[in-house]
């Protein structure tokens, strides 16, 4: 009898680190690594750590996001928010930050912060955003120096419990051509619905910038219906309470409600975070995140990080848990993957030679690597009979 190779199904740990990957919401300041935020400690003075040894604090930022509410999650953030408030602070992280996406396969990604929330040190809010800026600039020159491309767009973002929002939007358009692309709205999510921040959309949508709102994680379609309807966001941050609005019903088919059928019939880009999720308690598995549902109904589904400090993630990581709970295959990484980038906030040429000229490639040549595996061993494995 004659053996057949098939391709393989699943992609390895390897495979999944190696493809090309597009991430849309990753917070700068979530993403810091341990041992960075005990040396910038030591260095500004700052004595409110829980912990001063890098891989305790590290799970330290793990165990204290786990809490199954969002408002505890953000507690963690104080620490991080903490120690970046001078120049060199935020250089430093921004930098790092690309490094560690450009070594983790990501070709192309935004990174958020708030500029209101690193003012303590006595920057300013442009102060701020151009350290990060040449932060991201160096850490993707030493990425490529390294072998790795990566090119990183900053989304600025408004607290959505302070009232900064139109000034931090002003300073997004300020800085578009010059390393921001978008705006953003985060922070605790009850009783701080996105229509307190109208005027900063307003002012957006009239000039033609883009900006996505955190909606729908930790509070529901309201929320997201407010994001859409009334504030006109690009994009959701999360999203993924619309499960919300969608019924499987016992025999497998699925209804969608008026909200659902929008935000699918208008390719509204989902930005999910299934680790994310599962610490604050916005679904309980990744076998049960209704990733696996969307992927299925083609929602314009993403998957993202948001913090790979506090969630202990990245972006190999996220697809490693979905290849083990839903299978997935590198075609399945593939169709997350050029969804991303399709909803990136880049300009539309750049965005298609971004997937044509580097994720379906990318792509293509890991389908293609069963092709040219070398078997163990040259001899037979059982010899000849007769
Ligand atoms: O998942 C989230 N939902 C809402 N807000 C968040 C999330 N992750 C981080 N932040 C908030 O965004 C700020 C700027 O980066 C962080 O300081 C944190 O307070
Ligand atoms: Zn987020």
């Amino acid at each position: 009898m004659t053996s057949q190779t098939v391709p393989p199904g699943i992609p390895s740990s390897d495979q999944i680190r190696r493809a090309p990957k597009v991430l849309l919401h990753d917070h700068l300041d979530g993403g810091l690594r341990p041992a960075t935020v005990v040396d910038l400690a030591r260095e500004s003075g700052y004595t409110q750590l829980p912990d001063t040894d890098p891989e305790k604090l590290g799970l330290w930022f793990r165990e204290a996001a786990d809490s199954g509410s969002l408002e505890r999650y953000l507690e963690t953030f104080s620490h991080t928010v903490g120690v970046m408030q001078t120049r060199q602070a935020l250089v430093r992280v921004a930098r790092e930050c690309a490094q560690d996406l450009a070594a983790d396969g990501v070709v192309y990604a935004e990174v958020r912060y708030a500029p209101e929330q690193h003012l303590e040190g006595g920057l300013s809010l442009q102060e701020v955003v151009e350290a990060v800026n040449e932060g991201f600039r160096e850490g993707e020159r030493l990425a490529l120096a390294e072998g790795h491309r990566i090119r990183i767009g900053a989304l600025l973002t408004a607290m959505r419990h302070a009232a900064r929002s139109l000034e931090i939007a002003e300073l997004a358009n300020a800085y578009r051509d010059a390393g921001v692309v978008g705006f953003d709205i985060a922070g605790a999510e009850a009783g701080y619905p996105p229509t307190r921040h109208l005027d900063a959309f307003e002012y957006l949508k009239r000039e033609n910038n883009h900006f996505t709102i955190h909606a729908g994680e930790a509070f529901g379609l309201p929320s997201i219906w407010q994001a859409l309807q009334w504030c006109g966001a690009d994009r959701l941050g999360h999203g993924v309470r619309i499960i919300d609005d969608i019924r499987v019903r016992e025999d497998g088919t699925v209804e969608l409600g008026r909200l659902a059928s929008y935000v699918r019939d208008k390719r509204i880009p989902l930005e999910l975070c299934p680790s994310s999720n599962l610490q604050t308690g916005a679904a309980p598995s990744y076998a049960e995140h209704p990733i696996g549902l969307l992927r299925r109904l083609h929602f314009r589904a993403t998957v993202n990080t948001d913090n790979r400090l506090m969630s202990h993630t990245s972006m190999s990581r996220e697809f490693e848990h979905l290849v083990e709970a839903f299978g997935y295959t590198l075609d399945d990484m593939q169709w997350f993957t050029v969804n991303g980038m399709k909803s990136a906030f880049i300009p539309f040429d750049e965005r298609l030679a971004m997937i044509n000229d580097v994720i379906k490639p990318g792509y293509a040549a890991l389908k293609s690597e069963w092709l040219f595996r070398q078997t163990a061993s040259t001899s037979p494995s059982a010899p000849p009979e007769g």
